[in-house]
């Protein structure tokens, strides 16, 4: 059963939990007899998963970078997250341009007014507005006890191998993000038990009257 298109991003610092919840969600949403694509960014595509090899293993500078990360979201919505909202299905994605303006501006230090450029023409709607997520899931995390989670969970990337003060600049970066829009963002207290997350996902989900 289809309805009207429903775009949701999970965001947050690396371990902060997003991903123990993400298909969690996408079945509570097939339960209640939707159709569900899970996605991430970057990647989603053939050509953004090859960008994400480059953007995760290779030394670049910051305007590469963050070109990147944008392409590979351009082809993302014109091949996976468009067509998904126009048939009337849950598009979950894995991060999205929050992720963005919170490692690329707010970590690396990026120029935020070219990201903010660079967002309204790879966003671009036929209908000329820009596209965000209707509900952005922000995963709020010490970075000190994300660390803790990730030590001995999986080898770490490039943007995982960064010192501690990186992700403050990346959580403040998100924070700036998630005021500048409040409507949009659902801020989590990641550091409770799995299952209060987990409640708090859900009545996020349910005070947008998403089901
Ligand atoms: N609420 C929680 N409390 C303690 N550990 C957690 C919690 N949620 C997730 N974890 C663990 O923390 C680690 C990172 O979680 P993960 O979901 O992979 O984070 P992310 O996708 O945000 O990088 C994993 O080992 C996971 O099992
Ligand atoms: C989407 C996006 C991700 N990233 C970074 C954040 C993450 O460290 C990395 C990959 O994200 P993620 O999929 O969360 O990594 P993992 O599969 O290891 O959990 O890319 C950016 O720097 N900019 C972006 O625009």
């Amino acid at each position: 059963m289809n309805g009207r298109g429903i775009f949701i991003s999970f965001e947050g610092i690396d371990g902060a939990g997003k991903s123990t919840h993400i298909e969690a969600l996408a079945q509570a949403f097939r339960d209640r007899g939707r159709i569900v694509t899970c996605t991430r960014e970057p990647g989603g595509t053939p050509l953004a998963e090859a960008l994400r090899t480059l953007a995760l293993e290779q030394a670049m500078d910051p305007l590469t970078e963050a070109l990147l990360m944008f392409a590979a979201r351009r082809d993302h919505l014109a091949q996976v997250i468009e067509p998904a909202l126009a048939r009337g299905e849950v598009l979950v994605c894995d991060r999205f341009t929050d992720a963005t303006f919170a490692y690329q501006g707010g970590g690396r230090g990026f120029d935020v007014q070219v990201l903010e450029q660079l967002e309204r023409w790879v966003q671009a709607r036929a209908d000329g507005a820009v596209r965000q997520p209707d509900l952005t899931l922000l995963f709020e995390l010490a970075p000190e006890v994300a660390a803790e989670r990730l030590a001995g969970a999986r080898v770490p990337d490039r943007f995982e191998s960064q010192p501690l003060d990186f992700f403050q600049r990346v959580a403040r970066g998100y924070a700036r993000r998630a005021e500048a829009d409040p409507a949009r963002f659902a801020r989590i207290d990641a550091s409770q038990p799995r299952e209060a997350v987990w409640a708090a996902v859900r009545a996020a989900v349910a005070a947008k009257g998403f089901w």
